[in-house]
């Protein structure tokens, strides 16, 4: 008897570990699954808008999720439509900082990057994020929406001229003019873009990017990095759909040869590093999170949405021509030899509908002039050549 009670112990007893063996797992994976994602939105944010990276698309998304939630954002001041770019941002670039302090909840225009700074206008509950383009297609973007500004592009017949033999065009003195040229992520993170490319600095700089900023997005996974964006702020779908904005008619993109693309990863060696780790660290981090099967769901699920309000608002199925876009207000600022492109809206939409639609078209110097005059009706109207009524 007290054999077989002894035997009923020993294996009550494993039944028992086993049991709290798969509790820990089961309690494991359900913290694992939710390791980003917060049980309310997200409305502390800081959006560093680096250039040409898809990062006025990412703007609007949060113009709408600002108005959608009557948050206040960190406009620039007066008649500025950035945060005192290029030069390192200060929080007196914000209008109305004296007064307001640290009760903003949204700030996503361009600036050089300063944490000290930014940190005095953003609460310390802020999340901060921002967005990494591809090095090679950024200097194709860039050159040829900068092309009449920049000195180094200007006396270069084209992108792939240009690469051939950059320090010829390319001058040290003429320095910010320059920066569109060289390692332009690395300069709006704050840093020098001519910097020596010695590993010690470059891991430095990194590790720091990394403690300021909680997500880094990446361009050319652009619908990707909406659904970790949204789980990290604990944003709906609805919250990230967007329609690209500040895209190119076909005919004013470069095609770059294998020895230009080459060469940028020498020649912006800075942001080619910059974007490898990021890079890594963003495939991790899904797989760590939401997994690649529910990110591939989670993706589809957007594009169907996407494509649902496409069908809805747009009087074409794909971006236009800026001569074709009917109403001169919703014409994109154009620079350079890009041709960027616009929508129509379709006619007739019922009041809630068209709210929502010409919010999605939107460009982002209207929609910030607009939200300027809301938030500050008493101060004078920033001048953009056309102010937009898409008020309530
Ligand atoms: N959703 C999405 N996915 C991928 N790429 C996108 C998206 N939205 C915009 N874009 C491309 O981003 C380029 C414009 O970037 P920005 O809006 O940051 O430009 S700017 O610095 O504010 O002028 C511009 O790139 P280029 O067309 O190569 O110039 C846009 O086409």
């Amino acid at each position: 008897d007290s054999l077989e009670l002894c035997f009923f112990c020993r294996h009550s007893r494993l039944l028992l570990f086993f049991t709290l063996w798969l509790g820990v797992i089961f309690l494991a994976g359900f913290f694992h699954m939710n390791h980003l994602r917060p049980s309310h939105p997200q409305t502390n944010v800081m959006f560093l808008k680096t250039h040409k990276t898809a990062s006025s698309t990412i703007m609007n998304i949060l113009f709408r999720f600002a108005e959608k939630h009557n948050l206040t954002l960190a406009l620039p001041a007066g008649q500025n439509y950035h945060l005192g770019y290029p030069h390192r941002f200060m929080a007196q670039f914000v209008e109305g900082f004296k007064t307001m302090g640290q009760s903003y909840n949204i700030m996503c225009n361009h600036m050089r990057f300063n944490l000290t700074e930014v940190r005095k206008v953003m609460p310390n509950t802020t999340t901060y994020f921002s967005i990494l383009r591809n090095p090679v297609s950024l200097m194709e973007s860039s050159y040829a929406y900068n092309k009449f500004f920049t000195p180094a592009f200007r006396r270069s017949k084209d992108v792939n001229e240009f690469l051939a033999s950059p320090w010829t065009y390319y001058n040290m003195s003429e320095y910010t003019n320059n920066v569109h040229a060289r390692n332009y992520m690395w300069f709006d993170f704050g840093y020098d873009n001519n910097a020596m490319d010695t590993e010690d600095y470059v891991q430095r700089v990194i590790a720091e990017i990394e403690q300021a900023f909680q997500l880094m997005l990446l361009t050319d996974y652009f619908d990707e990095s909406m659904v970790l964006l949204k789980d990290t702020l604990g944003w709906e779908l609805d919250d990230v759909v967007y329609f690209k904005l500040n895209s190119r008619s076909q005919d004013t993109i470069e095609s770059m040869t294998p020895e230009s693309k080459e060469k940028v990863k020498e020649w912006c060696s800075l942001d080619w590093k910059l974007y490898q780790h990021f890079n890594r660290t963003f495939w991790r981090r899904i797989q760590e999170t939401i997994g690649l099967e529910k990110l591939d769901q989670e993706v589809n699920l957007l594009r169907m949405r996407q494509k649902e309000l496409m069908e809805l608002c747009l009087l074409d199925p794909v971006p236009i021509d800026k001569t074709k876009i009917k109403d001169k207000k919703l014409q994109p600022f154009q620079s350079g030899r890009a041709n960027i492109l616009g929508y129509n809206l379709k006619e007739d939409m019922a009041n809630e509908t068209l709210r929502t639609c010409l919010r999605l078209i939107t460009p982002e110097l209207q929609y910030m002039s607009y939200l300027y005059a809301c938030q500050f009706p008493e101060k004078k109207r920033k001048s953009t050549a056309f102010s937009l009524r898409i008020g309530a």
